[in-house]
């Protein structure tokens, strides 16, 4: 008997029921299989909805065309994780503050995944009588350097922390199948590293990744298979499908670069800043855009910033550097006042120092455009099902970053041309009005959000991860927009080729040790 783990045979899959629903892929899938212990990698454009259709979320025609086969005496276990940012709150400070709600949970609760409960109260409430393997559990803490962190609260992790804790908590349930896409976002190079040597030595079951196609294939991955918008376009043993891999690459980079060029140039978009067409000499007699003359910041007597100083000039480009949990997106929301330790003195705002009473949240904002994972998880949760692409783009008009409050139908004539101009330019213009921000790609929300920061030309633009699971030829344009924007740009990457060009940089390598210096 084949110890297949998951099979399709002759499906096609849908989203509804309804018979007029169009299919997830065009084509009918004729014949796919994962066996047990096998390493995927799911490559290319429709590689997300793919593991979606393994994952078992659309229905699937004929019904069984899509089968699971019996291992372990009992149907597989199918655990996914996907891009998800932080823990996704109702405001971007939660992360920052202490207070209760339903993710009020430490990280070794939300590994576990059992119990819900409060930190602060005896008891625990089950929610499954799973049965936790404490071997697994503490091998799994041990190989994704999560031991320092397993007593810390859940929301407060960072971004690259909270990807192994999510792998962790998945990991523990010992699936069958593990599907992670985009396995290597948001990691800085070590945690990268971490990650993909334990995905090589792990055997416990078989594995898919999703990644783009200008993504680096691990070695360890033993099958690809590449899935564009129709379907699959080929699949096999590493071995088999090699020469396919350059080949697909390439047509599909002459493709996007053959999409019509828009009518508008980067001038046209941005000439609206107050900063265009000024000359530089003028704008380096103006107050710094923020300076940091030793600031601190602590977690009950822990520092993650210690003795900061940092003068960032108006119209100066820096790339944020620094390690998984060196405090780049704490630095950030100290900026954006959504840190309750913002209101600091040592923190100088256009030449005046940030006193209680000197400034408030919404005139910080007010200059501010920003894209970031947790503005991301925010803005799908709360509004995802409710925004249109272009509605979504039109909240970036609003004071708060924050504020996805709908507006579109109350912008001036000239604001709803700009957002316009901008869905023309990125080549969006087929799907502007019609396609929920949660239904769109990865990659296309990410471009949205990208938009929806620069669209009120904000002095200051915080980029952190803004261009992690965006396509090349997307990220290419918003690199080239980056080239001419006049104002200040904050960019937080781990990647060389998703960072656009920067003049500076500062690097967080622990409290209390920066470098700082020229790109
Ligand atoms: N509310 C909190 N309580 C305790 N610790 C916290 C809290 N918020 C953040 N931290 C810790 O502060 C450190 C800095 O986190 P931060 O998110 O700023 O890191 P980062 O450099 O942005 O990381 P990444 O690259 O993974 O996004 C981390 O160790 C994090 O766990």
């Amino acid at each position: 008997m084949s110890n297949y783990v998951v099979r399709i045979k002759g499906g096609l899959f849908k989203s509804s029921l309804q018979r007029s629903a169009a299919p997830i892929f065009s084509k009918a899938i004729n014949f796919f299989e994962i066996l047990s212990h096998e390493k995927w990698v799911f490559w290319g454009p429709g590689k997300s909805k793919f593991m979606d259709v393994i994952g078992n979320k659309y229905l699937c025609e004929p019904p069984l065309s899509l089968s699971y086969g019996q291992t372990k005496g009992c149907l597989p276990k199918v655990e996914v994780v996907k891009f998800q940012g932080v823990m996704p709150t109702a405001h971007l400070s939660a992360r920052y503050e202490f207070f209760k709600d339903e993710f009020d949970q430490t990280c070794e609760k939300f590994i576990k995944d059992n119990s819900v409960g409060s930190n602060e109260v005896e008891y625990d409430v089950k929610k499954s009588d799973r049965v936790i393997d404490m071997d697994l559990y503490r091998f799994l803490l041990k190989e994704l350097k999560l031991e320092d962190l397993e007593k810390r609260w859940a929301m407060g992790l960072s971004n690259g922390q909270m990807r192994r804790a999510r792998l962790a908590r998945s990991l523990l349930k010992e699936p069958d199948i593990l599907l992670v896409d985009d396995l290597f976002l948001g990691l800085d190079p070590s945690a990268a590293k971490i990650i993909s040597e334990f995905m090589r030595d792990y055997s416990r079951s078989s594995i898919v990744i999703g990644l783009r196609l200008q993504d680096h294939i691990p070695e360890w991955c033993t099958h690809i298979c590449c899935v564009n918008e129709d379907g699959i376009l080929f699949q096999g043993k590493r071995d088999s499908v090699e020469h396919h891999l350059k080949e697909v690459g390439n047509q599909y980079y002459s493709k996007q670069q053959g999409i019509s060029a828009s009518q508008s140039t980067i001038d046209d978009l941005i000439s609206t800043h107050a900063l265009y067409n000024i000359p530089r000499t003028r704008i380096s007699q103006m107050p710094h855009s923020f300076e940091l003359r030793g600031l601190n910041v602590s977690y009950r007597g822990e520092d993650v910033i210690k003795d900061l100083y940092w003068k960032i000039p108006p119209g100066s480009k820096w790339h944020i550097r620094g390690d998984n949990g060196t405090g780049k997106s704490t630095l950030l929301s100290l900026l954006t006042a959504d840190h309750p330790q913002s209101w600091n003195s040592r923190l100088v705002e256009n030449g005046v120092p940030r006193r209680t009473g000197s400034t408030n949240y919404f005139e910080i904002n007010r200059k501010i455009g920003m894209s970031s994972p947790e503005l991301h998880a925010t803005i799908l949760n709360r509004s995802g099902k409710r925004l249109n692409l272009v509605e979504t783009i039109a909240t970036g008009f609003h004071e708060g970053t924050n504020n996805f409050t709908p507006c579109f139908d109350k912008l001036s004539y000239f604001q709803k041309e700009l957002i316009m101009k901008y869905v023309k330019f990125f080549g969006l213009s087929h799907i502007s009005g019609i396609t929920k921000l949660e239904d769109l790609s990865v990659s296309d929300q990410k471009l949205v959000l990208f938009i929806r920061s620069i669209i009120k030309m904000p002095e200051i633009l915080i980029l952190d991860e803004a261009f992690s699971a965006m396509e090349t030829e997307p990220m290419r344009k918003c690199h080239a927009l980056l080239e001419k924007w006049p104002g200040t740009v904050l960019v937080v990457s781990h990647i060389d080729e998703e960072t656009p060009r920067c003049d500076n940089f500062i690097k967080l390598i622990s409290p209390g040790d920066y470098k700082v210096g020229n790109v």
